[in-house]
Formats: structure tokens, C-alpha cells, sequence
């Protein structure tokens, strides 16, 4: 008989924390519906307390998602307690979800606190937060460096203080994968009352051993694994969704646990949260990675024709990654797109759907053939865009071993049209150079990369662009079949993120 494991999906709150990963609160109630469709049970939305932003982003996605549990991430204060119970609240399941650390040098050097008064904060936290619900989740951070005997007598004061999820964070990825199971063992063994509550794991990637240490603690007897997609998190990341859950269904015969998540959601889920942080899918990635079902050796290529199983151990379609039974192009009508976009996981409604449809056309008048990728970039260009402060209207550059390469850009500034040209040492340059003239700026531009996502010489160009001005960064992105328009785009989305993250930091400052 397999045993339930609960996923708690950590994307929008550890997984932001990633350099580079901010996402804006439409995207992250974007990506929050998308998880609740990939079916984990719980979605921890971010840190309340952290800003107004991150206020409102929790709360718009407690609002949106009635399907699955949605956590705030607090410290243990009654401040921060306050105003994650505020943002979730409106969820039928919300969960409050507090940490305070527990090893002797986060006690000593951080919080400046002895064991006992890291003790009674603990259980104080609790306490409060269970006056406010009966979900509740602890977490002891770097619990894999704290003294065991200490860590037990923690999880037992909030255990008794009416915390229901016990979590033990690996918050700096040391453990291995022997020692986090012989930790969780020792747990369930010696905290006295460990039966009434779920003991849960979350597990950082510093020495690569993430997802090995959070199967390590299943096994052992955890039964919440907090995770993110593509393991995105803190410094080197956190476990992967995708990695913990394949290895438990790929292995069912070793494990014999069991989740809820809909594995064929698990491809559209990492790549919406790729378009959305304009970060690409390393192609080596296990399970989402372009190469990760490829073959390209004789002896594979040839145990693979006479029979797949010689050298996969999943199916590419168990875990969304579909065959494309149907080309789309400038004959395709609206219902062969919207079954695409359903089978991506998009659920759009009849405007949107309209809105799509009318980009595909104009997209598929330039290109032979509409491919996946160029779908994707099509919903998120004209979907889960930003609003703009600045929208390009019109562009033309020149370039060429003869010319000066100059640009000229007419664009729209909080919704007042400005028209101007620059000169550049590629046309690139000029068109960013332009840019930065109209809106009045000139960030730093620290990144920028190119990308064929759909092949032949008319694929879609996709751009990423990283900036920063005054030591915060953004990231843009954006497609287009012609690359210096995507390079535009792309320069204006890192600039409208960057100005709304000013709008933001504003706003919490009144
Ligand atoms: C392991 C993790 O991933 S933990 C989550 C990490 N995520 C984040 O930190 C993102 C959100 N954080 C923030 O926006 C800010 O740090 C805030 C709003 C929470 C706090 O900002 P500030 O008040 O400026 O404090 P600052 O960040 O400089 O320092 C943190 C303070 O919280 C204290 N603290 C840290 N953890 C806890 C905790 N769990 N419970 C109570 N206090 C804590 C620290 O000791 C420090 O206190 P001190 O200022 O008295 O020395
Ligand atoms: C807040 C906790 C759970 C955390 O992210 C960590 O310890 O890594
Ligand atoms: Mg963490």
C-alpha cells in the first residue's frame, strides 16, 4: 500500500528568492493557477511582511486558488504573523507557515538569542498563530546544523502549542542523504506528540543533493516534501518538483509513496515559470530539459528504435512533454489553437483567446510554420504581459558594413507618445541607446542573450536582457521573428519590471 506524500510547492516564495526570478503579481497568480491545475497541495505564495508587493501577490493568490492550501511565509513575530494572516486569510485553507533558526550559530551570530528564549519565541509564534488557525506550519531553519537533542525539544513545545506541520529545513544544503534520514527517524522516535503533525522536509541544493536528501527524509518517514519547479530557490536552488516527484512514480516499487500532482502538467508548469522569469531550461535538465528524452549515439538510438524502454525510464508524454499531432500555421482556425494552448495548460478565456488568435495570424503571416515556443511567447507577450509604463509603437534600425547604424523609435511613456533616433555601435546598441534617451534612462546593461527557439532561418529570435540601475536588477524578455524588434521588446519589458519595482518599493514606503 503507498502512503501519501503531501507536495508543498515553494516557487513563489523560496524560488523567487532565486537572483534574477522576481516575478510581478500578475505572473504570480499566473503561475499560482497553474499549480493548482498541476495539482500540489499546497502553494506557499511568498513573505507578506517582506513588502506591499509581496502583500498583495500573496493575497490576490489566496483569493484565486480554492483548490489547494495557500501558505505566508513569516518570522516568528506577531507583526509578521499579523500581516500573513491578513494576506491569506481570504484562502478556505490558508496556512500560516513560521520559521525561527535553531542552530547554535544562527542563534548566537543572527538572532542573538539563547536556546531558552529561542524556545518560548517559538512556541509564542505558534501560540499566536494557532489563535488564528489551525494550519500551521513551523519550520526550524538550518535544522540539519542544529543539536539534535535541541531541534527534538523545539518541535515538541510547537507540536504542543498546536503546530500541525513540523518542517526540517536542510536551509544551507550540508546534509547528506544518510544523515537526513537518520535525522527524520530520530524525530518521529523522540519528539514526544510527533504523530500529530506531518513531518516535512526542504531541502537546498549547494552540494547538488537536494532532491537525494528529500527522498532520503521520505523514506525515512517525512510526508511533506517543500519543493520547487525546476528547483529554483535560494544561492544553488532548492529540490525539484519534477526530480521528486518522477523519482517516486518512476520508483514506486522502492518508495511506495504516493502524490496528487497531475504529472502530464509537469512540462507546461516549468516551462510557463521559464517564460515568466525569462530564464531558459538548462537543455541537460533532467526530466525538462530539451535533451532529456534525446538520443544521440548509435548504440541508444538503435536499443531505442527496438524498444524505448532500452534507454528511457519515462515516457516524454507521462510527463507532458506531447508529440505535436497537428501544424499550426496561417490556415489554422481558432479551435486547433485553442486545443494547443489547452493541452499547454493555458486556460484562456474567449478574449484572450481572441487576442491570441489575432497575434498567431499576424505571426503566421511571416513564418511557415507556428510552433509550440511561439505560441507560448505569444500568450505571454499579449497576455501576462505588464501593464506598461513604456510600450513601443514602431521601430526602424539600420545597420550594414556601409552605414552608421542608427535607430528610430516612437513609443509610449505612461501613455504620451514620444518619437526619437540615436546612433549605436551595432543597431542593437542604437535601438537600446534610443530606447534609453525617450523613457530618460540609462541602465547597465549586465546581460544579454539571444536565443533561436523554433529552427529555420524565420524562427522567433527569443531575447533575454538583464539590467540594472542603482543596484537593482531586472530581467526582460521577449520574441519576435525579427531580432532587433525581440532585442526592443525585451529592453522594454527589463525596464517596466525595473519601474514597477520602483512603484512598488514607493508604495510601501507611504
Ligand atoms: C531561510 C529563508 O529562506 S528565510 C526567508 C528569507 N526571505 C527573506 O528574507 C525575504 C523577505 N525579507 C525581508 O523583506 C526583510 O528581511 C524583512 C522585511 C523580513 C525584515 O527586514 P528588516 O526589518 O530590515 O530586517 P533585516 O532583514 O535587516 O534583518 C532581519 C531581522 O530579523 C531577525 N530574524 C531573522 N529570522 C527571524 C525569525 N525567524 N523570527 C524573528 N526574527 C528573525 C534577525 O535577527 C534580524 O533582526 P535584527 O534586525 O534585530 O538583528
Ligand atoms: C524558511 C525556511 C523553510 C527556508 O526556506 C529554509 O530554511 O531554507
Ligand atoms: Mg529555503
Amino acid at each position: 500500500m503507498s502512503e501519501r506524500i503531501y507536495i508543498f510547492d515553494t516557487t513563489l516564495r523560496d524560488g523567487e528568492q532565486s537572483p534574477g526570478a522576481t516575478m510581478n503579481r500578475d505572473e504570480k497568480v499566473r503561475l499560482a493557477r497553474q499549480l493548482e491545475i498541476l495539482g500540489v497541495d499546497i502553494i506557499e505564495a511568498g513573505f507578506p511582511a517582506a513588502s506591499q508587493g509581496d502583500f498583495e501577490a500573496v493575497r490576490d493568490i489566496a483569493q484565486a486558488v480554492q483548490n489547494c492550501q495557500v501558505a505566508g511565509l513569516c518570522r516568528a513575530l506577531p507583526s509578521d504573523i499579523d500581516r500573513a494572516w491578513d494576506a491569506i486569510k481570504v484562502n478556505p485553507q490558508a496556512r500560516i507557515h513560521t520559521f525561527l533558526a535553531t542552530s547554535d550559530i544562527h542563534m548566537k551570530y543572527k538572532l542573538r538569542k539563547e536556546r531558552h528564549e529561542v524556545l518560548d519565541m517559538a512556541e509564542a509564534a505558534v501560540k499566536y498563530a494557532v489563535s488564528k488557525t489551525a494550519n500551521v506550519e513551523f519550520s526550524a531553519e538550518d535544522a540539519s546544523r542544529s543539536d539534535w537533542a535541541f531541534l527534538a525539544q523545539v518541535f515538541e513545545r510547537v507540536i504542543a502549542a498546536g503546530a500541525t506541520t513540523i518542517n526540517v529545513p536542510d536551509t544551507v544544503g550540508y546534509t547528506q542523504p544518510q544523515e537526513i534520514a537518520e535525522l527524520i527517524k530520530y524525530l518521529l522516535e523522540n519528539v514526544k506528540g510527533s504523530h500529530k503533525a506531518v513531518f516535512s522536509v526542504h531541502c537546498h541544493n549547494d552540494l547538488g543533493l537536494a532532491t537525494a536528501n528529500t527522498l532520503a527524509a521520505l523514506k525515512a518517514g517525512a510526508r511533506q516534501a517543500e519543493v520547487t519547479l525546476s528547483g529554483i530557490g535560494e544561492r544553488a536552488g532548492n529540490a525539484a518538483l519534477e526530480e521528486v516527484v518522477m523519482s517516486m512514480d518512476v520508483r514506486k516499487d522502492f518508495y511506495q509513496l504516493t502524490t496528487n500532482v497531475n504529472k502530464e502538467q509537469i512540462f507546461p508548469s516549468t516551462r510557463l515559470l521559464s517564460l515568466i522569469i525569462g530564464q531558459p531550461i538548462p537543455p541537460y535538465k533532467s526530466i525538462i530539459g530539451a535533451n532529456a528524452f534525446a538520443h544521440e549515439s548509435g548504440i541508444h538510438q538503435d536499443g531505442v528504435l527496438k524498444n524505448r524502454q532500452t534507454y528511457e525510464i519515462m515516457t516524454p508524454e507521462s510527463v507532458g512533454r506531447q508529440e505535436e499531432d497537428m501544424v499550426l500555421g496561417k490556415h489554422s482556425g481558432r479551435a486547433a489553437f485553442d486545443k494547443r494552448l489547452k493541452d499547454l495548460g493555458y486556460r484562456l478565456d474567449e478574449e484572450q483567446l481572441g487576442i491570441v488568435f489575432t497575434a498567431m495570424k499576424k505571426l503566421a503571416d511571416r513564418k511557415k510554420e507556428i510552433f509550440v515556443e511561439d505560441l507560448e511567447a505569444v500568450v505571454l507577450d499579449e497576455i501576462f504581459r505588464l501593464p506598461d509604463k513604456y510600450r513601443l509603437e514602431y521601430l526602424s534600425a539600420l545597420s550594414g558594413n556601409m552605414a552608421i547604424p542608427n535607430a528610430v523609435v516612437k513609443m509610449y511613456v505612461d501613455g504620451e507618445e514620444r518619437i526619437l533616433s540615436d546612433f549605436g555601435t551595432g543597431p542593437i546598441d542604437a535601438v537600446f541607446n534610443t530606447i534609453g534617451k525617450v523613457v530618460g534612462r540609462s541602465p547597465k546593461l549586465v546581460r544579454y542573450a539571444v536565443n533561436a527557439i523554433t529552427g529555420g532561418t524565420d524562427a522567433q529570435g527569443e531575447v533575454t536582457v538583464k539590467i540594472e540601475e542603482n543596484g537593482k536588477t531586472s530581467v526582460g524578455r521577449a520574441s519576435d521573428a525579427d531580432i532587433i524588434v525581440a532585442s526592443a521588446k525585451a529592453y522594454l519589458n527589463a525596464l517596466n519590471r525595473l519601474a514597477k519595482r520602483q512603484e512598488d518599493s514607493i508604495c510601501a514606503r507611504l
